[in-house]
């Protein structure tokens, strides 16, 4: 099986480095990118064809995963088209670009729908602790709904979601949601430092911390309000934390955080 990367950045470097990671061989794997240093970059890594041209990336493959920016979707759809073999799975990792969209732009001359599986995967995708969620379009056969499955759930866990409405929320969630979790342990390290620990220490205790904690959640059997009920000494130290964090509006916040994510995503087709 080809496959192949039109466009080849952050998220589909997380992908690619994942997927060499767990045993696909770099050489099944071709890549587009502009710049010939991420070209030369993706080369050296993980050893898969590089080229500067969507087209010539796609010509041939057997599943072309769509990763440019929703920006430059319909541009490089149209670019891609005539290219595509014809029996190609397409999955689609952009975020806000609906399957309708997609199949307009790819449809070229042809009177049968494309395949197309919208995936919304995420960057700890590199290291095999990715979250995808997955929604197929009518024309995606139950074999080719197992190899996108197979392939997102190499990197990290997959889901599939019944309705495509669904995607903004998802994307919101857990498409955006590492860098949630990035900006609380900045912030997490920026309060150990104020507190006079030095800058590696208050490093390690927090990417620690919250790497167990999560391993932790990772047990759906376990309510996430008894994990942190289990933390929280009456009237300890904890509770001083979680009481002035509720005082703020801190969930409040997240909430109206990842709502805007969502209002974002559902943006961005409008945008085209
Ligand atoms: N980053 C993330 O965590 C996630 C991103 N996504 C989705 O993945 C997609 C890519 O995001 P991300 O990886 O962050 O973005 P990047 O900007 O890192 O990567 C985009 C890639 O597309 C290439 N590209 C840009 N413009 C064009 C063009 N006109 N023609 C051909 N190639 C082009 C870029 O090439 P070059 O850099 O050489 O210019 C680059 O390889 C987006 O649609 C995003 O919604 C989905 C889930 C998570
Ligand atoms: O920020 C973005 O638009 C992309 C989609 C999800 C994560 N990154």
């Amino acid at each position: 099986m080809r496959i192949a990367f039109v466009g080849a950045g952050n998220m589909a470097s997380s992908l690619i480095a994942g997927m060499v990671a767990m045993g696909i061989d770099g050489g099944r794997i071709s890549a587009s990118a502009r710049r010939p240093e991420q070209r030369e970059l993706l080369k050296s890594c993980y050893g898969v064809d590089v080229h500067s041209s969507a087209g010539e990336c796609a010509a041939g493959a057997d599943v072309v995963i769509l990763s440019v920016k929703p920006q430059v979707a319909q541009v490089t759809c149209r670019e891609i088209a005539p290219h595509l073999s014809d029996d190609a799975l397409i999955l689609s990792i952009m975020a806000g670009i609906p399957v309708l969209n997609l199949l307009a732009w790819l449809n070229s001359s042809r009177t049968s729908a494309r395949a197309i599986v919208r995936c919304m995967p995420n960057t700890p995708a590199s290291v095999g602790f990715g979250m995808t969620a997955l929604y197929a379009s009518a024309a995606v056969s139950p074999s080719q709904k197992e190899c996108a499955y197979s392939l997102m759930s190499s990197v990290g866990r997959a889901i599939w979601v019944g309705d495509e409405c669904q995607f903004d929320a998802v994307t919101a969630l857990s498409g955006s949601g590492p860098a949630y979790a990035y900006l609380l342990m900045e912030a997490m390290v920026e309060a150990g430092k104020e507190l006079g620990l030095p800058s590696q220490v208050a490093e390690t205790l927090t990417r620690q911390t919250i790497l167990g904690a999560a391993q932790l959640a990772s047990d759906q059997g376990r309510a996430l309000q008894e994990l942190r009920r289990q933390v929280t000494s009456p009237h300890g130290t904890t509770e001083a934390a979680v009481n002035l964090l509720e005082a703020q509006g801190f969930k409040s916040l997240v909430g109206r955080a990842v709502r805007g994510a969502a209002r974002r995503s559902a943006e961005l087709p409008l945008e085209l």
